[in-house]
């Protein structure tokens, strides 16, 4: 149910999380299906974290030709894919499977000590998904991080750059646990349909007040406000 709008920005918020996450998943299947109608193929990129998980259960039942489907993650924590808090066990776990297992599973993931060392393998990897991604899906951290654009970071800016050719950055929060790779703003604001996923009250008024606040720039702020595609939020409590 759509009942607002910032700006050209509209917020879809929902009754429960799991109308939101039927809906959420039925639109980015209809997204998908459009982008293979007009290219052949069609690219996905998720987030991890615990928001996405029931949508990742509703998108693994929709029907359409994944084959021609091409799926990573918008960032990951620089941790074996076994360890529990690693996005990729996430993803495989809860959204690779069923009809998904047809997909075409891209990893930001390599056996490097660190993602500044295995950064130019999965750049070189991620290349031959198409772009620009076709369906991206942004969450939030409570800090107003967006996939691992994380304020506190020192690779934030040059992250940020939104010129950038680099696919993939590698980043070191200091307020958040593990080494990680995530996605450019560039790459990221590139999207055809940039949409963004958020539960909760605490999170709805952090990112209202992330998206009002002109001098903070805050990287949710900035990666919206550099978008070129389509831009939705949805929201739950
Ligand atoms: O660390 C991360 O956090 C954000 C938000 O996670 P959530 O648990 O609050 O949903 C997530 O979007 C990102 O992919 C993840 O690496």
């Amino acid at each position: 149910m759509i009942r607002g709008t910032m700006a050209d920005l509209t917020l879809r918020e929902y009754d429960s999380r799991v109308d939101l996450d039927i809906s959420l998943a039925r639109e980015v299947a209809a997204a998908l299906e459009d982008a293979i109608s007009a290219r052949g193929a069609a690219s996905l990129a998720v987030s991890g974290g615990k928001t996405p998980i029931g949508m990742f259960q509703q998108l693994r039942q929709m029907r359409m030709d994944w084959s021609k489907v091409w799926i990573t993650l918008v960032d990951d924590r620089w941790l074996p894919v076994d360890h529990p808090d690693s996005n990729e066990r996430l993803a495989r776990v809860h959204l690779l499977k069923y009809q998904l297992e047809a997909a075409h599973y891209v990893s930001l993931h390599n056996d490097a000590a660190t993602p500044e060392a295995g950064l130019a393998e999965v750049e070189a990897r991620l290349r031959a998904i198409p772009q620009p991604f076709d369906v991206l899906i942004l969450g939030m951290g409570e800090d107003g991080h967006t996939a691992s654009l994380f304020p506190c970071a020192a690779e934030l800016e040059d992250a940020c750059a939104p010129e950038s050719s680099q696919l993939l950055t590698a980043v070191n929060p200091t307020s958040a646990p593990y080494p990680r790779i995530s996605l450019t703003l560039a790459a990221i604001a590139r999207a055809r349909n940039l949409l963004v996923h958020l539960t909760g009250a605490r999170k709805k008024t952090q990112f209202e007040a992330a998206m009002a606040n002109p001098t903070e720039k805050l990287p949710i702020k900035r990666v919206l406000d550099a978008a070129n595609g389509i831009r939705h939020v949805y929201w739950a409590e």
